[in-house]
């Protein structure tokens, strides 16, 4: 038998490496899946539907594999259909597989759609129902906990009611413990899903799941409905993935179940790791997480306008709907034209500890902000550029360099390759230092001969590379004549800090990135020693 779901009162079923592996773009690797299940266990998920080991190889070796892991929460789960018509279970080739997997629990999906029944597995109602009752039956002969998936529960509930309840009955009268109602096809609606869960949950009774699809849009609103109605196994994938539209998202349903309606989906103390789940989860599917999404995205947070920074110093509820440190996601302000002096405050601060919102600098930095966001510049993804502006416009600046020139050659080879050298003159304290560098590209070589000149005088340098490098066109309709706005990611290896550079020409702007980046490092060594000294 499975382990109980620690103390919660919804059981929350994730079949992300099931049903979100049919989704476009999604593969996992048999090593990708034990990751995952490993993430999924110790937040403290009650199932997990792995996979569906009559589909494949890598499936079937999952199972195996999976077999020397202890899981501390999750009652692991192979998935597959009831038997074939005219098949015992026993002779089945999927139900076989599915006994291989020597999983605590399975999920066996059957038809409740009757033009299914007659049209797309090509068999009788009545045959259709023995087969689902049939099965469950076998599996719980086995000693199994058996969960019925009935796909297309509430289409085949419109179409005809009877006969949909009839599969519930046999799945019930085979011995299934839960029975989770499939929205399949996406396109239920809120008061629809919650009319038929209300009348299963009446008129057949036991423990009642809800397995919802999110082609209208709908996937979270019709899986409240249902537990609303009295559903308490909500089945979904970590992040939403899965076929056509994905599934609904298990992070938003559990934000909004334990949050907002107070009832419990993950063991005490597991909510705060939410968050950092999906950004795991989506790192391993190699998936790039949508920032926007509800509770876990880094924007979910994110506050930019003025009026609504300047709300939540006041009080945090102003502009939030939960407090994001409970599922462990965190509270952005982000600088731009559209913020006001409650929002660089904390930043001027850290620079000058005396001005007040009502300082006349206060107003000196925000005036120079919006100017340089008029120019195409954008600090939400630059706090450090924008630090340097904060000095710059307090006269607490010093430049540690001055340039005296640069030169970049370009090589474009006959037999196709191409490299790049940068030459560099520049002057510290009265000492001038000439360097060259060659590079896969031009910023490239730049980087690498700025560094070199800066390092015989700031050795510590040494350590800083360049993480990531972004180009965005400003005004795509001028083509080559549009400014550019360059993002430059840098690292020392313990810290990462950004910088941004806006010009018409491409090897400026990420000069001037270059130089913020540069400057930024060694103003934080300073303060570094600084604080040492105190
Ligand atoms: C709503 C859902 O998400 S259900 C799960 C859907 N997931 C998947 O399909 C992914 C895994 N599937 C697979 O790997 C393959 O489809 C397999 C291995 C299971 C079957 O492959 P094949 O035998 O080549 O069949 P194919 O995929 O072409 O067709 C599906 C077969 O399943 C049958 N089938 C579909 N649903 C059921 C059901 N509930 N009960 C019994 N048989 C079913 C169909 O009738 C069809 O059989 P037929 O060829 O005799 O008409
Ligand atoms: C079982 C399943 O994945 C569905 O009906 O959508």
């Amino acid at each position: 038998m499975t382990k109980p779901a620690g103390n919660t009162n919804i059981a929350v079923f994730d079949s992300t490496l099931r049903d979100g592996a049919q989704a476009e773009g999604i593969s996992f690797s048999v090593e990708d899946k034990i990751k995952i299940t490993r993430a999924l266990d110790e937040l403290g998920v009650a199932y997990i539907e792995a996979g569906n080991p009559g589909s494949n190889p890598k499936d079937l070796e999952f199972f195996q594999r999976v077999k020397g892991i202890n899981l501390k929460h999750a009652a692991l789960t192979a998935f597959g259909s009831t038997r074939r018509p005219g098949v015992a279970p026993a002779e089945d080739d999927n139900i076989k597989n599915l006994v291989l997997a020597e999983t605590p629990a399975v999920a066996i999906f059957g038809k409740s759609w009757d033009f299914h029944v007659t049209d797309i597995i090509n068999t009788t109602l009545e045959e259709n129902l023995a087969m689902i009752q049939d099965t469950m039956a076998y599996f719980k002969s086995l000693g199994k906990e058996v969960v019925y998936d009935a796909e297309h529960f509430f289409d085949g509930y419109k179409n005809n009611p009877e006969y949909a309840i009839a599969t519930l009955q046999a799945a019930k009268t085979g011995g299934a413990d839960w029975i989770v109602l499939c929205e399949t096809n996406g396109g239920a609606f809120p008061q629809e899903v919650f009319d038929a869960t209300a009348l299963v949950v009446k008129e057949v009774g036991g423990k009642i799941g809800i397995h919802c699809h999110n082609d209208g849009g709908m996937a979270v609103a019709n899986t409240i409905m249902a537990v609303e109605a009295g559903a308490r196994q909500v089945q979904g994938t970590y992040v939403g993935f899965g076929e056509r539209c994905g599934n609904v998202n298990l992070c938003t349903v559990i934000g909004n179940l334990q949050l907002k309606k107070r009832m419990q989906c993950l063991p005490d103390g597991k909510l705060q790791e939410l968050t950092p789940t999906a950004r795991y989860i989506a790192e391993v599917a190699n998936i790039s997480l949508n920032e926007r999404e509800p509770f876990i995205g880094n924007s979910a947070f994110a506050h930019k306008g003025g009026m609504h920074i300047d709300g939540v110093h006041k009080n945090v509820r102003s502009f939030e709907h939960v407090d994001p440190e409970k599922i462990g996601n965190k509270r952005r302000f982000l600088m731009s034209e559209v913020a006001g002096r409650s929002t660089i405050l904390n930043k001027i601060r850290k620079v000058n500890p005396n001005i007040r919102k009502d300082s006349e600098e206060t107003q000196l930095v925000m005036q120079r902000l919006k100017e340089l966001e008029h120019e195409g510049y954008q600090f939400e993804g630059a706090e450090s550029s924008f630090e340097l502006v904060i000095r710059k416009t307090l006269g607490k600046y010093k430049p540690f360099f001055t340039l005296d020139h640069f030169k970049i050659i370009d090589e474009q080879m006959p037999d196709g390759t191409h490299s790049s050298t940068a030459i560099l003159k520049i002057n510290v304290d009265g000492k001038e230092e000439v360097t060259a560098a060659e590079g896969n590209g031009p910023v490239n070589a730049l980087d690498k001969a700025l560094r070199k000149a800066l390092e015989a005088f700031y050795p510590e340098l040494k350590e800083v590379y360049l993480a990531d490098y972004k180009v965005r066109v400003l005004d795509t309709r001028s083509a080559t004549a549009s400014r550019v706005r360059v993002l430059i990611e840098s690292s020392d290896g313990r810290y990462v800090w950004s910088t941004v550079g806006v010009s018409g020409d491409i090897i400026e702007a990420s000069w001037l990135a270059l130089v913020d980046s540069m400057e930024y490092k060694l103003l934080k060594i300073i303060e570094e020693k600084a604080s040492a000294y105190m």
